[in-house]
């Protein structure tokens, strides 16, 4: 960048609640498609120059990366806007990107079409797209009258302005508005219309992360997030009159010895899914030194993994174990296992098969020393 090349700083406001949106989170810090929305809308900015995100008070030490300015927000959006043109000025911006953190799939041709119109002269320059429906006025569910919807359009962020000016009529402005161009119009500003996008829409509804989900996920060049995982357990005969395998007690002449239910085929599957997770396997997070899981039933642990999965914006898709012994014989019980890790998981049981093999009477399961188990696990973005 040269001294004469207009510096453009971006505010992303953050520090809305998402009441609307619901989960334990506010929306810009819940899971889509394997990242926390506002990482994708930060990436959609990223080499626009610097970034200011405007959070609230209880998330200021939110992950962010380190280059990017975090200023504490108001109680409402112009407030939040307010405190983030602030720090704006302080970092000698000559215009400001306005854009709510909740739009993450915004695309470069919207930010390119609000850029462009304001370094062609205008003051202010904003997304929106004309309305093509009918438009309707009601009264309860009747339909009373309807309206002309010539000259309206739905508007949209990034929301881009001359600093001083925005600044101006920021200050001077009291009272709630709906969004920057509100604000600029009350102090006499001209404002333009630029291109919107139908896929740049705003998170405010739980069903919207799903829509936002399919529009990152399906853009040419991004990447199906798919991860597998693979995990292996084998546990001892001992004394013992029968065996829990997959959830299903299985009469025997001998047990399995082991610290939890000695569930060898949920081990296995529990750590198919922390490993495609990255997140170690059964011990990291239920250590045999703690006696609190002696005797455990296993379901604890392949519900934490499918839990974990679910915080870190992954579903599972499918499930594949095979257990290794030459006794006892499993496809008698093999229907019920499957409804089983069904019900644990919440999957389908058309997408977990359990099946087994013996080794031939070779090895330690051929000598019926104890029974083996692996499985892998298929996990994709939500
Ligand atoms: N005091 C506020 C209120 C909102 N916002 C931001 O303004 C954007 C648009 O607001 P909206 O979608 O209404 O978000 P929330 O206020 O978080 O949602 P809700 O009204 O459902 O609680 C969001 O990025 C939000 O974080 C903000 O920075 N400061
Ligand atoms: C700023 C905005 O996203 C433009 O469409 C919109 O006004 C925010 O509205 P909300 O009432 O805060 O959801």
């Amino acid at each position: 960048m040269t001294e004469d090349t207009p510096k453009f700083v971006t505010i992303l406001v953050a520090a809305g609640r998402g009441l609307r949106a619901g989960g334990d989170l506010p929306k810009q810090w819940q899971p889509l498609a394997g990242r926390r929305v506002a990482d994708w809308t930060l990436a959609a900015f990223a080499g626009a120059g610097p970034v200011v995100v405007v959070l609230h008070a209880d998330d200021m030490g939110m992950d962010l990366p380190a280059d990017v300015h975090r200023v504490p927000g108001g109680a409402t959006r112009s407030l939040s806007v307010k405190a983030g043109i602030t720090r704006a000025w302080a970092l000698g911006a000559d215009y400001v990107l306005i854009h709510d953190i909740a739009r993450p799939c915004v695309t470069p041709e919207v930010i390119a079409g609000v850029r462009g119109a304001l370094l062609a002269g205008a003051t202010g320059a904003a997304p929106g797209l004309t309305v093509t429906d009918a438009l309707w006025t009601s009264e309860g569910d009747r339909i009373a009258g309807t309206r002309d919807r010539t000259g309206l359009h739905r508007a949209q962020t990034p929301q881009g302005f001359e600093i001083g000016p925005i600044a101006a009529a920021h200050d001077g402005f009291e009272g709630e508005a709906a969004d920057d161009v509100e604000v600029a119009l009350s102090a006499g500003l001209e404002v333009v219309v630029t291109p919107g996008a139908d896929e740049n829409i705003k998170i405010t509804h739980p069903q919207d992360f799903s829509r936002a989900a399919a529009i990152l996920t399906g853009r040419k060049g991004t990447a199906m997030d798919v991860r597998l995982g693979n995990g292996y357990d084998v546990h001892a005969f001992c004394e013992g009159d029968g065996v829990t395998l997959c959830g299903v007690t299985v009469p025997h002449d001998r047990g399995l010895l082991g610290h939890s239910d000695a569930d060898v085929g949920m081990h296995a599957v529990t750590d198919a899914i922390y490993g495609a997770l990255a997140a170690g396997d059964i011990g990291r997070h239920f250590p045999p030194s703690d006696p609190q899981w002696k005797g455990a039933d296993s379901r604890i642990f392949l519900k934490h993994a499918v839990k974990l999965a679910a915080e870190r914006g992954y579903a599972v898709s499918n499930i594949d174990c095979t257990l290794v012994c030459e006794k006892p014989k499993v496809g008698p019980h093999a229907a019920a296992m499957q409804a089983r890790l069904a019900e644990i998981t919440g999957l389908g049981a058309d997408r977990i098969s359990v099946k087994a093999t013996t080794s031939e009477r070779l090895g330690f399961t051929g000598r019926e020393e104890g029974i083996a188990a692996m499985a892998t696990a298929c996990l994709v973005a939500r």
